[in-house]
């Protein structure tokens, strides 16, 4: 399966290295097409990259930034991932960014939100010029999590939804999820890891086997060029 690895000696040195490639890609963008769009998950893992990358000096007014999952709870909620997202990368120069978030306090009912946040993020142009991908030891990635009850629309390379919702033994509360067509479609597309026990994972899911078992596995077979990792221990 389609994967490029980088590797870095320590996180730190990976937040800074990976916040220049995505400065480096948001600018070249900018400079040819006026402007620039980033799709970033959420969880743990991205924070340092985050506040590294929130000090690029690029011309962040041309950016639109979105999320590639978030937890249905609202932005004030600890867990929300658009909290992360204003609290360690709409910040300093990021600060000028447009934000697109996935929730919204328009209903209560999950779905109702995925269609609504399918209709904002389809405003934006395709394809995302970069998405950054994280991935659970389960070998999810984004809101596709093994047993999700829409997995498989989900994961589909066909599938025409950008935002479908999640429910998921492994997801906590119910998920809202860019789905795969939206997400293997960038032209920068990178897997950000950390540690020796998420680099096994990834390389189980890179062995083969059912996608709905790792959905990790769908983004490294269906991504038409491979998958960047960013990876540290
Ligand atoms: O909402 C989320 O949690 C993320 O988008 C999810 O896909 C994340 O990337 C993985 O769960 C890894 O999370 P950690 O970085 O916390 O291990």
């Amino acid at each position: 399966m389609k994967a490029e690895m980088k590797q870095f000696d320590d996180r730190a040195a990976l937040a800074s290295g990976l916040a220049a490639a995505v400065a480096k890609k948001l600018s070249a963008a900018i400079e040819k097409d006026g402007d620039a769009s980033l799709a970033v998950s959420g969880g743990s893992t991205p924070k340092k990259f985050f506040e590294e990358l929130s000090h690029a000096r690029i011309d962040w007014s041309k950016v639109t930034v979105t999320l590639v999952d978030d937890r249905m709870v609202p932005p004030d909620h600890e867990r929300s991932n658009e909290r992360l997202a204003y609290e360690h990368l709409l910040t300093n120069e990021a600060m000028k960014a447009k934000f697109v978030p996935l929730w919204s306090d328009l209903s209560d009912h999950v779905d109702t939100l995925a269609e609504h946040a399918s209709k904002t993020i389809g405003h934006i142009e395709r394809p995302f010029d970069v998405v950054i991908l994280g991935m659970g030891t389960d070998g999810h990635t984004a809101s596709f999590f093994p047993e999700g009850n829409n997995l498989r629309a989900a994961i589909d390379p066909d599938g025409k939804t950008a935002v479908i919702s999640m429910l998921a033994p492994g997801a906590g509360e119910p998920r809202l999820t860019i789905t795969l067509p939206r997400l293997v479609e960038a032209d920068m597309l990178v897997l950000h890891i950390e540690g020796d026990e998420k680099l096994s994972v990834l390389e189980k899911a890179r062995e083969g086997g059912p996608e709905e078992e790792m959905p990790i596995r769908a983004v490294l077979s269906k991504a038409p060029r491979p998958v960047t990792v960013y990876w540290a221990p």
